[in-house]
């Protein structure tokens, strides 16, 4: 057992398929939504804020204006999948490059980092989850089974004064602090 996709506990009787590659040499595992979702219009959210706070027509209370100065988040997209790799790997996720053209979908980190000791940690078993922002107009709705972001497997390496910390991961985002 080198390296590979297991399905979790959680989502093993939704009936989702391993990641697969699309074509003889494509490097990246597709990742499927495990389930169905709308992702709002990140534009029609801000403008909907600014709307409701014009209309009001009046000075915001605190709790108001605190409300509608929160930023707006990504949304976290599950797919109900898992993967266990080498201590010495790590799997990049990328977005689809059709995704910006034809959906409005971005991933907002960039690319995902999938650490080799986020699997099974103790917190969502190493469930990975897609962070996308929609930043079309209209708001987007995912079907369980698209395929909306890629794993690609790579080794990385070490820096000469590198101290391994000993510390167990426990989940993910943002879980060894800020
Ligand atoms: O798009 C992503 C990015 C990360 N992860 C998971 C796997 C990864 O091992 C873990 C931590 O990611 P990262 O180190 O990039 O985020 P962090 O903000 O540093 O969180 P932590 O403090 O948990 O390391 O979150 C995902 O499921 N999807
Ligand atoms: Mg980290």
């Amino acid at each position: 057992m080198k390296r590979g996709f297991e399905i979790t506990s959680q989502a093993a009787d939704l009936g989702i398929q391993l990641p697969q590659r699309a074509t003889k040499q494509a490097a990246g595992y597709d990742l499927a939504s495990s389930t169905e979702m709308v992702l709002p219009s990140i534009w029609k959210q801000g403008l909907l804020r600014a709307f409701k706070i014009l209309r009001k027509g009046r000075k915001l209370s605190a709790t108001e204006a605190d409300d509608a100065s929160q930023d707006l988040k990504p949304y976290l997209v599950p797919t109900g999948i898992k993967v266990y790799m080498q201590p010495n790997e790590v799997l990049i996720l990328a977005n689809r490059s059709s995704n910006p053209l034809k959906r409005g979908l971005i991933l907002p980190n960039g690319i995902g980092v999938i650490d080799a000791d986020y699997y099974n940690n103790e917190k969502n078993e190493g469930e990975i989850f897609v962070q996308l922002v929609n930043w079309g107009i209209r708001d987007r709705k995912i079907h369980k089974g698209d395929r909306i972001a890629q794993g690609i497997f790579m080794p990385y390496l070490l820096a000469d004064a590198d101290e391994t910390p000993h510390t167990t991961r426990t989940g993910g985002f943002g879980s060894s602090g800020d």
